[in-house]
This record gives C-alpha cells, sequence and structure tokens, in this order.
C-alpha cells in the first residue's frame, strides 16, 4: 500500500523502532468481524462460520458475512471491524439507563449498546448527516430495537434538548480514518497533516456539547479510528484541563496499547486509554477512552417527558387481537395517521426525529396497516400465525412478488413471513394467497 509521505515521516518519528512493524502492517489485508444480535438469535441457528470467536466481545467472531442472506434481511447479524466493536463494550452501558450515541451513522456502535443494554431504557442515536441518519434508522430497525430514538441534529441543536441528560454519551468521533487505511483506500485520498488538525478541532466542538449533554457522574466514551495524538490522547488531555473529568481505567487485553502521555502533555493518566495497532491486535487502528463527570454517581430512571392525546385506537386494538398475543405497548403516541410506542414522548420542542421508539403501523382508511419494524421487533411466540417459505418461495417473496400456498388451516389476514425460522415481513393471507408486504426499498 502506498503511504503518504508525511504519514509515514510522522510515525517514524512517533514509534521510532516500532514504525517498521506497524507501517509494514498496511500490507496485510484488513480484520473482517460480525455480531450476532442477542435480542433474536443464537449462534448455532445462523448460516455464518461462527467459529472464531473474538476473544472479549459478546456475540462477535471473525469473517465476513453476506448482506444478502436471511441472517442480515431478519436482522440477527451486523458486520463491524472488531476493534470497532471493544467501543460499547467498554461503555458498559447498563439496562435501563439513558445513554446517547452522538456520532451513530451507519449505527455499529447503537446496535451493540442497545444489545448490551438488552433493549430497554432509553438510547438516542444520534447523526448529524440527514442521508446517513436513514442508513441508521434503517438498521436501528433491521435489528428489532423499540427504545431507540433516531435524530439529525448537530450535536449544538441537540444540547439543547438534553441539558445534563445522560448517563452514558458515546463520542465516536468523525476522524481522519488513518486506522481505516487497510479497509478503504479512499480514506488516504482526504488525509493530510493539516486534516488532522481540522478533524481534532471539529472533534473538540462535538465534545464541548456532549460534556453539556451528561449528567453528574455520568461516562463519557470517546472513541476514534485514527492513530493521530492530536485526535486521541491531546483532545483527551485538553477535556481533562477544560471540564471536570476523570479518566476511568481499562483492561488493556492481550494485544491492546496503552494510550501515550508522552503523546498528550505527558498527561500519566492517559495509559488508562486503549490504543489498538493492527501490528499487536487483530483488528483496526483506534483509540477508546472512558471518562467520568465529576458529581452525584447516582443512576437516574428513564423519565418521560410530556404525554401527547390519542386519537380513537380501535382499529389497531383489532389489529393486536386478530394477530399479536401478549403484547403490551404502554407509550403510544400518533403523529400523522403514524402510531408509535415512543422510545421519548415529548412536548413541543423537540429535535429533528427520524425514528421515535417502535413504528408499530399506520391508519388507512379503515383499517391499520402494520409497520415492518413491528415484524422484525417481536419475537415469534408473539404473533398468531407464521408462514414459513421454501427457499424458492423466499426468492420470490424479496423480489416483491405475492404468493400461492398451501394454506391448511391459517386464517385470513396479517401473518408474520420467516424463511429457516427467521421472521423478516409481513404478509397478508387471502384463501391461498399470500399478499406481499416486504418494503419496496428492500426488495431484491
Ligand atoms: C466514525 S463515524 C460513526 C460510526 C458509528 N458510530 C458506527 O459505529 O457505525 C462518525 C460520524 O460522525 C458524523 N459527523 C460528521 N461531522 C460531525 C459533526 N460535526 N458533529 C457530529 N457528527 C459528525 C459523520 O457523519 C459520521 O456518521
Amino acid at each position: 500500500m502506498q503511504l503518504p509521505a508525511d504519514f509515514i515521516q510522522k510515525y517514524q518519528q512517533l514509534l521510532k523502532n516500532q514504525a517498521a512493524e506497524f507501517l509494514a502492517s498496511f500490507n496485510n489485508e484488513a480484520t473482517a468481524g460480525f455480531r450476532l444480535n442477542p435480542l433474536k438469535v443464537q449462534a448455532q441457528y445462523v448460516d455464518e462460520d461462527c467459529s472464531q470467536p473474538i476473544a472479549h466481545i459478546s456475540n462477535a467472531y471473525y469473517g465476513t458475512i453476506n448482506g444478502n442472506n436471511i441472517d442480515h434481511l431478519a436482522g440477527w447479524i451486523y458486520s463491524q471491524d472488531p476493534s470497532a466493536m471493544h467501543v460499547a463494550q467498554f461503555a458498559q452501558p447498563n439496562p435501563h439507563e439513558r445513554v446517547l450515541d452522538l456520532c451513530a451513522a451507519p449505527g455499529g456502535k447503537t446496535t451493540q449498546l442497545a444489545a448490551l443494554m438488552q433493549d430497554t431504557g432509553l438510547l438516542v442515536a444520534n447523526e448529524i448527516n440527514r442521508s446517513r441518519a436513514r442508513v441508521l434508522s434503517s438498521n436501528v430497525e433491521r435489528w428489532g430495537l423499540q427504545h431507540t430514538l433516531v435524530t439529525n441534529n448537530s450535536p449544538q441543536e441537540l444540547a439543547k434538548y438534553f441539558p445534563e441528560f445522560f448517563d452514558c454519551i458515546v463520542v465516536d468521533a468523525p476522524c481522519s480514518g488513518e486506522g481505516l487505511f487497510r479497509k478503504d483506500s479512499e480514506a488516504m485520498q482526504y488525509w493530510s497533516l493539516e486534516y488532522v488538525q481540522k478533524c481534532a478541532q471539529r472533534q473538540r466542538q462535538i465534545l464541548i456539547e456532549a460534556v453539556k449533554m451528561l449528567r453528574p457522574g455520568g461516562r463519557l466514551i470517546y472513541s476514534t479510528c485514527t492513530f493521530a495524538p492530536e485526535e486521541d490522547e491531546q483532545n483527551i488531555n485538553w477535556l481533562t484541563q477544560k471540564f471536570n473529568l476523570t479518566i476511568l481505567p481499562l483492561h488493556h487485553y492481550e494485544g491492546m496499547d496503552c494510550g501515550r502521555p508522552e503523546w498528550g502533555d505527558n498527561n500519566l493518566e492517559l495509559r488508562k486509554a486503549v490504543r489498538l495497532f493492527p501490528h499487536h491486535y487483530q483488528g483496526e487502528g483506534h483509540f477508546i477512552c472512558v471518562l467520568q463527570k465529576a458529581g452525584d454517581a447516582v443512576a437516574t430512571s428513564t423519565a418521560k417527558m410530556n404525554t401527547t392525546k390519542l386519537p380513537n385506537l380501535k382499529l389497531w386494538q383489532e389489529f393486536v387481537d386478530h394477530t399479536l398475543v401478549d403484547v403490551h405497548f404502554d407509550s403510544l403516541i400518533v403523529q400523522k395517521n403514524t402510531l408509535y410506542n415512543a422510545a421519548l414522548e415529548f412536548s413541543q420542542h423537540h429535535p429533528q426525529i427520524v425514528r421515535n421508539g417502535l413504528m408499530l403501523g399506520e391508519f388507512k382508511k379503515n383499517r391499520f396497516e402494520p409497520n415492518h419494524a413491528l415484524v422484525l421487533a417481536l419475537k415469534p411466540t408473539q404473533f398468531q400465525q407464521v408462514i414459513e417459505l421454501e427457499a424458492e418461495q423466499f426468492q420470490h417473496f424479496i423480489h416483491g412478488e405475492a404468493l400461492i400456498i398451501d394454506n391448511q388451516g391459517y386464517n385470513k389476514g396479517w401473518v408474520a413471513v420467516s424463511f429457516e425460522h427467521k421472521i423478516f415481513s409481513w404478509g397478508k393471507l387471502v384463501g391461498t394467497q399470500l399478499k406481499n408486504f416486504y418494503p419496496k426499498g428492500l426488495r431484491q
């Protein structure tokens, strides 16, 4: 790999006798990994090879996945660089906490945080870029999450709505991406010494807003996928000088390096951070640091904001009675004919919302049409009827075709549709015809 000359020179100076091994690692292939969704699945039921677990990460394995197979469509797996998986794992979010993933798209950390929280409490997944926020939202849907609020705000805007609100905030910052060079050589095109400085400044602006949203005693997790000290140790050192935050010790597992005090004004506390170098760890480059804000560390409960008035829910109730089993939603709200079980209920003033909790469905004239998110979020036992497709039927169905099935005793109406016993879509049964409700945007 042809690395930029300034990059080579910089790391020769910084890493000295380790530089040759570090620079040579860029000629090796990037390491791939994936995580299983513990909200849905156990390893023995997926098609992927789960023979190489990633140490110290729950439900994670080395290897590549097929983005078009049923495991992916049904939200049972997520592709992610093994190093990146340590961020949420070190964040250790507790069930029922209020957690913010401030720079969240496409959703690697969000899906992992939600899994660790067992989809309880409140997870706010924010992304500044609108089209990336949509991708984030579709990954939240695929993962079957019920208590995640997806927002599309700048950190400055978001901070106006959530002063000292969160128990835990993850800032997986936009960075110069040096740790991605092996995976995506295009990342190198943007790289320059000036770009690193620019990224470091932008990260400081983001961190200032993150601190405003963190409650006293709350945890701030800062990560980048770059080796640059300006964006890593120097930013953390600046942060601890500017605000009342202390660095918490992280366990340095095999292959993990410590943060480098000498790269951050000789602040010895920086040793507590984790650096992942590709010549030491089987993954791409990463930096992770966990800090705690001074103050009361008692965990807060998930309080709700003001509630909204509901229209007549008869159509929804009829749908539940005919289609579902043992479901309880206690935060129902309606927005523009769409019914949600809200992750958070707002008064008049609210951030730019892309998805608020679980989208249950839409009121259309005299009927209720369930949303794709609902079929992906419920357990198989929560459907009155599940129709299992054969391989050929599955291929036709994900193309958007209706099917003629051998109807042996199914009732007319909504059914969950599965393949390999993985539920992936709604269908509507009329006699022997299974109408197709697999979303148009996902059809293959
Ligand atoms: C490293 S990526 C996040 C990856 C994500 N956490 C994951 O695990 O899938 C950084 C994100 O920050 C967003 N971003 C860019 N500029 C930003 C800014 N000024 N404030 C907040 N986020 C920003 C980018 O659009 C990008 O989605």
